[in-house]
């Protein structure tokens, strides 16, 4: 990702042009800090509906999903044919019962009766055909939202730049909205359309000058309308996004239980609780406020107008010119006209909530294009893939090593690399180059803050920005012949994007700072990730980081073998079997987890391990035993760790010292453990 993405980002929030955008972070608690305060303004609404709701209809399941669409206008369209068939039955019905014609009524009845028989069912099938849709459409949205920001590290990503605020809401709640909200007005519109053109021509033929005064009045009340519930777009925006901050604030409390317990931080918690609830009731009152105005405004607009049919038609009908029964159609078609010309005026309310809902998920699609665009340019690698491959470096080593040639297969080269933090304001690490073979382990040391973990997250893909070549290097072909892996240049050697080094080789394998539990049984915490439970069945199945050379699933005894091997047998004495259940998270030690990432590892056999201080929270003993293993598994590990006495167990130390007197990034030296291979140093 380049600064001028991120620079675009922060322009415009991925938002509107013109609605001012807050990317600074806010006031509010969410996951994210970042995005707009406010809702976008009538133009970028509809651009967000139009890029929202489109997709899906052009999807793999576009066949389905445009019949049952036919399907549920042709039954609105039924709907709305029963209604006007009921506008004269009832004419007749009243016509025979002001007559006094006892046979004619009893027959209309009985239309009436049959006619509520045949009709209501449709009623009935429309609205569940229409809701069975929206379910479809949601499905299809929560799958589509879910791949894209689990895709290249979206989610990564968002969270780290502070992009935008609660993503899962927008999955779960704003989805669910959408797809149900905007069937049922692109429903409403189309009844709306041909409910006035049927019930237009009824009234029209009864007194025309009472269709044009509706019309004129109902042109008013939407233009007033409008006007009087401005502010509710915007509120209703400020509302979801403050709602969402509470619960997610809530789930934090519930994440953090013991941390928030043991620093006694209780009261602390249940004050900014509150304040986030507090946030959230401010804005409702004013948004109840707006609605209130707005209510008596459209009370009064409903009502005011409810008698005017009877007051035109019944002169008419005195003057004997109109049936009884016609007074009632009259009524009717009014009613019905009434509330087609008047939809904006009677649905203003759920429009505003809609509007929103359509803001935050256009805005969030925003979002994940802009980052699915800037992960497809090539950025910090682009060195790699635009650059003649193996030529280069064979003479790019020599030139890193001045010293003996080393025979042995490098796995990693890091060429004069420059590290920023992801919104650039910060050098991290400047002109770094190294190249690690395989065998040679490398710790990594420096003080907090100096950027150890920033170069790991480069390694891995995570950050991309900044300048220099990351290369990793994979034997595909003589992975068992060793021989052949000695002769630099017969070697079959393919650089490959880091990003994608992971998901083709499964050559490097990162122990994060913190470790992450899934949850599920013991044995998916052992395979997690190069083997992962199928969606469809309890199978396990390899996972999207699949090691190279593929390995097969770990027998049981291979599972047993291995917590022996991490010194955590004592898990299975006490759960019986690797398929039992837990609290893994916050039952196991930081040690014992840090211990499962290692049995992970040890069971993935990957080339190469990054780890990101994964032995901090475990004693020496335990320490040494799991660096005995990992080197006995021909594993070259690179460590970041703080611990000096960690210095025996690597070959090489990368050192980082912050710069004090700038944000410049760090000064560094590489050197051989023992220190007694100076030449290979450099300092900046
Ligand atoms: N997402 C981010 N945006 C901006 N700055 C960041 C971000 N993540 C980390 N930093 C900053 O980058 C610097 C380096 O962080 P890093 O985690 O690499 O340090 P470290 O050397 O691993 O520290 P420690 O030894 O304490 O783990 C820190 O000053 C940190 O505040």
């Amino acid at each position: 990702m380049d600064p001028s993405f991120y620079a675009s980002l922060l322009e415009d929030g991925g938002s509107s042009e013109d609605g001012p955008s807050t990317f600074a972070s806010s006031s509010q608690s969410g996951p994210a800090g970042g995005s707009q305060e406010i809702g976008s303004d009538i133009k970028t609404l509809i651009k967000r509906f139009y890029q929202v709701a489109i997709p899906y209809w052009y999807s793999e399941d576009k066949v389905q999903a445009r019949i049952r669409l036919a399907l549920v206008f042709t039954l609105t369209l039924t709907t709305t044919g029963i209604s006007v068939a009921f506008s004269f039955l009832s004419r007749d019905f009243y016509n025979a019962l002001a007559n006094k014609e006892p046979q004619k009524f009893k027959k209309q009845l009985i239309y009436y009766m049959s006619a509520f028989v045949a009709g209501i069912p449709v009623f009935v099938i429309r609205d569940y055909t229409r809701e069975l849709l929206a379910v479809r459409w949601r499905s299809w949205m929560t799958k589509h939202y879910i791949n894209c920001y689990l895709q290249n590290r979206t989610f990564y990503n968002i969270q780290a730049q502070s992009l935008i605020d609660n993503p899962d809401q927008r999955i779960v709640h704003d989805v669910t909205s959408f797809t149900g909200t905007a069937l049922a007005f692109a429903l409403a519109l189309f009844n709306a359309a041909v409910d006035l053109a049927s019930f237009s021509g009824i009234l029209y033929g009864i007194y025309p000058p009472l269709f044009l005064v509706l019309i004129a009045y109902s042109l008013v009340g939407t233009i007033l309308s409008l006007l009087l519930g401005k502010g509710l777009v915007g509120l209703n925006f400020i509302q979801e996004r403050r709602d969402a901050d509470f619960r997610y604030n809530l789930v934090r409390v519930r994440e953090n239980a013991e941390s928030i317990s043991f620093y006694g931080g209780e009261q602390s918690e249940s004050r900014l609780l509150l304040r986030c609830f507090k946030q959230s009731l401010d804005n409702l009152y004013k948004l109840m406020k707006v609605s209130r105005n707005l209510n008596f405004f459209t009370s009064g607009y409903r009502y005011f107008i409810e008698l005017l049919p009877a007051a035109v038609v019944a002169p008419l009908y005195f003057r004997g010119e109109i049936d009884f029964g016609v007074i009632n159609q009259s009524f009717s078609a009014f009613d019905h006209i009434l509330g087609d010309l008047s939809i904006v005026v009677f649905q203003f309310q759920s429009i505003t909530a809609f509007s929103a809902v359509v803001d935050r998920l256009g805005e969030f699609n925003d979002v994940l294009n802009r980052l699915h665009i800037a992960h497809d340019r090539p950025a910090l690698h682009s060195a790699v893939m635009d650059g003649a491959r193996p030529k280069i470096y064979k003479v790019d080593i020599t030139d890193v090593f001045s010293g003996p040639e080393n025979q042995s297969l490098p796995l990693l080269a890091i060429e004069h690399l420059t590290l920023f933090t992801p919104n650039y304001n910060v050098t991290l690490v400047e002109d770094l180059t190294f190249v690690l073979h395989e065998g040679e382990h490398l710790l990594i040391m420096g003080p907090s803050g100096s950027g150890k973990t920033s170069l790991i997250r480069a390694i891995a893909g995570l950050w991309e920005s900044g300048r220099g070549t990351i290369k990793t290097f994979v034997a595909s072909q003589r992975e068992d012949d060793v021989e052949s892996r000695r002769v630099y240049g017969e070697i079959e050697e393919e650089p490959i994007e880091e990003g994608h080094a992971r998901k083709k080789s499964g050559m490097i394998f990162f122990l994060p700072q913190k470790p992450y539990m899934v949850i599920g049984s013991l044995r998916q915490q052992l395979l997690y990730p190069t083997w992962i439970m199928d969606a469809d069945n309890d199978a396990m199945v390899s996972g999207q980081v699949s090691t190279y050379p593929s390995r097969p699933l770990p027998t049981d005894p291979e599972l047993v073998d291995v917590l022996g091997r991490v010194r955590l047998s004592y898990l299975l004495r006490g759960y019986e079997e690797l398929d039992s259940h837990r609290e893994w998270a916050s039952t196991l030690s930081e040690g014992e987890q840090q211990r499962i990432a290692f049995a992970r590892l040890l069971l993935s056999k990957p080339k190469v391990a990054m780890m990101d201080e994964s032995t901090s929270a475990m004693d020496e003993d335990n320490e040494a035993q799991l660096y005995r293993e990992i080197d006995a598994a021909g594993i070259t590990y690179i460590s970041v760790a703080h611990r000096a006495s960690l210095k025996c167990y690597h070959s090489n130390v990368l050192t980082m010292y912050k710069n004090k007197d700038s944000d410049r990034g760090c000064r560094w030296t590489f050197r051989c453990s023992s220190d007694t291979c100076s030449h290979d140093s450099m300092d900046h």
